[in-house]
């Protein structure tokens, strides 16, 4: 693997003066531009960022990218950042979360026949917390006004987004991030219904800005192939039906679980549990190898 690699390029961002961003993997040197789609100023790249912990990345993270290339986007960017504005580090180090998603991005790299915009993916690292602080050095990094960043979250992170906590006055400070980057957010059970993030979004005054999408399962290559076939998936379910267990329980069990339920916590408490089905189900097969090698989440 790339871990000393990766270990250099973390200690860069850490150092000082630190490296505010930097890619890890790109799908190709160009990045994110292509010889189908050049860097222009006409027609900006459109980068899908999907910010997150990725403590694991979970099939939920993967088909948000996948919703991300429904409305439009040309290329994917899987970016950790190296600090949270509420959660501390617990559970894997950022070496072992940068290798599992450089992981994930290889699977798409290779087997994503489907979604060119998926296929054209990234792994990057950023210093800092909040979202209208990662924008600036994002769009830095590239030529002026080559690309356009549509950030990719749940409704959760949505809400977090706008909490008025974390600013100094939340309108004015946003202004500039929304004048540059737009959002791309989809529901989550357990935080709300979609109406009632639609009414959220509206009454955030960048209702303009935000493009709301649903996660759902596609059954793309790459699906087929982290699954091993859909042959053994028909089976799990009909053998998980034979069990007659309630859906609360099948879903534990782990072969039901809907991707919209699917978070590195249900994985972290699967890999405690011994629920390798559930592992399974959660995430693919070159992040739940790293899991086991590197002896994550096991206590
Ligand atoms: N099942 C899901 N449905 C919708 N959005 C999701 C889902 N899983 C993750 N996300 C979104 O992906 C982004 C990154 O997620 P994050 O790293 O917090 O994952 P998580 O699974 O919620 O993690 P944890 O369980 O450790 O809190 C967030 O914006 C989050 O809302
Ligand atoms: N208000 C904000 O800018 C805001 C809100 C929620 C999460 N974040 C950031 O998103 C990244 C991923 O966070 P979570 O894994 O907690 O979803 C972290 O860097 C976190 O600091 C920023």
């Amino acid at each position: 693997m790339r871990k000393p690699f990766l270990q250099l390029a973390l200690a860069k961002a850490k150092g000082l003066p630190p490296k505010p961003f930097q890619t890890t993997l790109t799908a190709n040197s160009s990045w994110p531009f292509s010889v189908d789609r050049p860097a222009s100023t006409t027609r900006p790249t459109r980068i899908a960022v999907l910010d997150s912990s990725f403590n694991p990345p979970t099939k939920a993270h993967y088909q948000l990218l996948k919703a991300a290339s429904r409305v439009g986007c040309d290329a994917v960017l899987l970016l950790l950042a190296t600090n949270n504005v509420d959660k501390g580090q617990t559970g894997a180090s950022a070496v072992e979360r940068l290798e599992m998603m450089e992981a994930m991005a290889m699977d798409a790299i290779r087997n994503e026949k489907n979604d060119p915009a998926v296929r054209h993916m990234a792994v990057g690292l950023i210093i800092h917390a909040r979202f209208m602080d990662k924008a600036q050095p994002i769009l830095d990094h590239y030529p002026p006004n080559t690309i356009q960043l549509s950030w990719i979250m749940g409704h959760d992170t949505m809400t977090r987004l706008f909490d008025p906590k974390y600013y100094k006055d939340v309108h004015a400070d946003m202004a500039p991030f929304f004048e540059q980057c737009d959002v791309i957010c989809s529901s989550r059970p357990g935080y709300g219904t979609r109406d009632e993030m639609m009414e959220f979004v509206q009454s955030s005054g960048h209702g303009d800005k935000v493009t709301l999408v649903d996660l759902t399962e596609e059954n793309e290559e790459l699906e087929i192939k982290i699954e091993k076939s859909e042959v053994l998936q028909l089976v799990i379910k009909e053998e998980a039906e034979d069990l007659n267990t309630d859906s609360t329980q099948d879903r534990s069990i782990g072969h039901l679980m809907e991707i919209k339920e699917m978070s590195s916590t249900v994985v972290r408490n699967a890999v405690k549990d011994q629920n390798w089905t559930l592992v399974d189900r959660c995430v693919t097969p070159s992040v739940k190898k790293l899991i086991e090698e590197n002896g994550l989440y096991t206590s």
